[in-house]
């Protein structure tokens, strides 16, 4: 109710308004949703072929009437092609997966990345739930992912994500490097399920490479290098990244997201550093804190868990100062757009040769 002497706001009809960002959170979470209802139920298999909600709704045993409601909801998202059937009232369409998201979202694809979407959804909707206890109470604890729990997502989600599109990155990004012909060693460090090593050797047939990381998650890189029939060009090194000895002479080294569990960054970066053979790289694509407020927006509510967790994300360009102060070389910063979930920044450097 008001009264006469309460104003009323006059939105402009032709802009949208200015609460329109902040209604959007409510809608997007029906989105996500929407989109892990699918995956949770294996609807996108079923959407393979063309289906009406009533062939979908028989197939899997569901309501007619609400699968017709979130089949709408997932083509609007671009995720469904929808056609009209028939030129009858009320109208029927077909709906089947679209092409463009064949790859990602039929379990059956060798780049299938429904468990990493589910996963990220679903911790960043626990994470969010814990947001007012963290900050009357202080950080979580430090070592919330244990090496356990990064061995299972070594096989799950950080396996999909590196084949949507970390392991491509860091193949592009090699073959930008000059006066590397013939055969070369690569590290991987922190590497995860080694999807990146794989892809990396794949590429380049005279190279020989190590994914390192901790002796549980190096199990699971070992056991997908075998799969890929590489054992004889890359090995699975376990170990604790700040004491293991990292061996030597490198020409790659290509470490992503992983300086941000390290206690002590100019340190490691001075281990990498005298890992590299002279005239070898080092690529280190890490989230950093960017002074764009557009570009801060899509990368730190990925990053709050880790910061709340006491992990530091660098400010913009303080990694590449930091490579400068170890003694790299040749430094380059580019940013990567499509890395998983949030744009990060590639620096490469070089240990000049002696
Ligand atoms: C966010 S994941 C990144 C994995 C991979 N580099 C990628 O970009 O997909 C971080 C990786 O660092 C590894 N890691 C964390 N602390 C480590 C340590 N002290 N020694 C070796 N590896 C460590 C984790 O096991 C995990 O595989």
């Amino acid at each position: 109710m008001t009264n006469e002497n309460e104003t009323v706001a006059m939105p402009d009809m032709t802009q949208t308004h200015p609460l329109d960002p902040l209604w959007s959170l409510s809608l997007m979470s029906v989105r996500a949703d929407a989109l892990d209802t699918a995956l949770e139920l294996g609807l996108f298999s079923q959407l393979l072929r063309p289906q009406t909600a009533a062939t979908l709704a028989e197939c899997t045993q569901l309501d007619e009437a609400a699968l017709q409601a979130l089949l709408d909801v997932l083509w609007s998202m671009g995720l469904l092609l929808r056609r009209r059937c028939h030129s009858r009232v009320p109208c029927r369409y077909g709906f089947e997966l679209a092409g463009s998201m064949i790859r990602w979202l039929n379990p059956e694809s060798p780049e299938y990345c429904g468990d990493s979407l589910r996963f990220r959804l679903h911790s960043m909707r626990r994470f969010g739930a814990q947001l007012p206890q963290l900050l009357r109470q202080g950080s979580m604890a430090p070592e919330a992912a244990g090496q356990s729990s990064w061995a299972q997502a070594a096989q799950s989600q950080i396996w999909q994500e590196q084949g949507a599109a970390t392991a491509g990155l860091a193949v592009q990004a090699v073959r930008q490097l000059k006066e590397l012909d013939g055969p070369r060693r690569f590290l991987d460090m922190g590497g995860g399920p080694g999807r990146v090593a794989i892809a990396l050797a794949q590429d380049q047939p005279l190279w020989q490479g190590v994914v390192f990381d901790q002796p549980e998650t190096a199990a699971v890189a070992g056991q997908a290098i075998a799969r890929a029939g590489l054992s004889d060009r890359v090995r699975a090194q376990g170990g604790d990244m700040e004491q293991t000895p990292l061996g030597g002479g490198y020409d790659v080294i290509w470490c992503s997201s992983v300086l941000h569990f390290c206690a002590d960054v100019p340190k490691m970066l001075a281990r990498l550093y005298e890992a590299l053979a002279p005239g070898g790289y080092l690529l280190a694509a890490h989230a950093e804190l960017p002074d764009d407020r557009e570009l801060a927006a899509r990368i730190l509510p990925y990053y709050l868990p880790l910061r709340m967790r006491g992990r530091t994300l660098w400010r913009q360009g303080e990694l590449a100062v930091m490579m400068r102060q170890a003694g790299f070389g040749r430094l380059h910063e580019t940013m990567l757009e499509s890395y998983p979930l949030a744009p990060a920044c590639l620096v490469s450097g070089r240990r000049e040769a002696a």
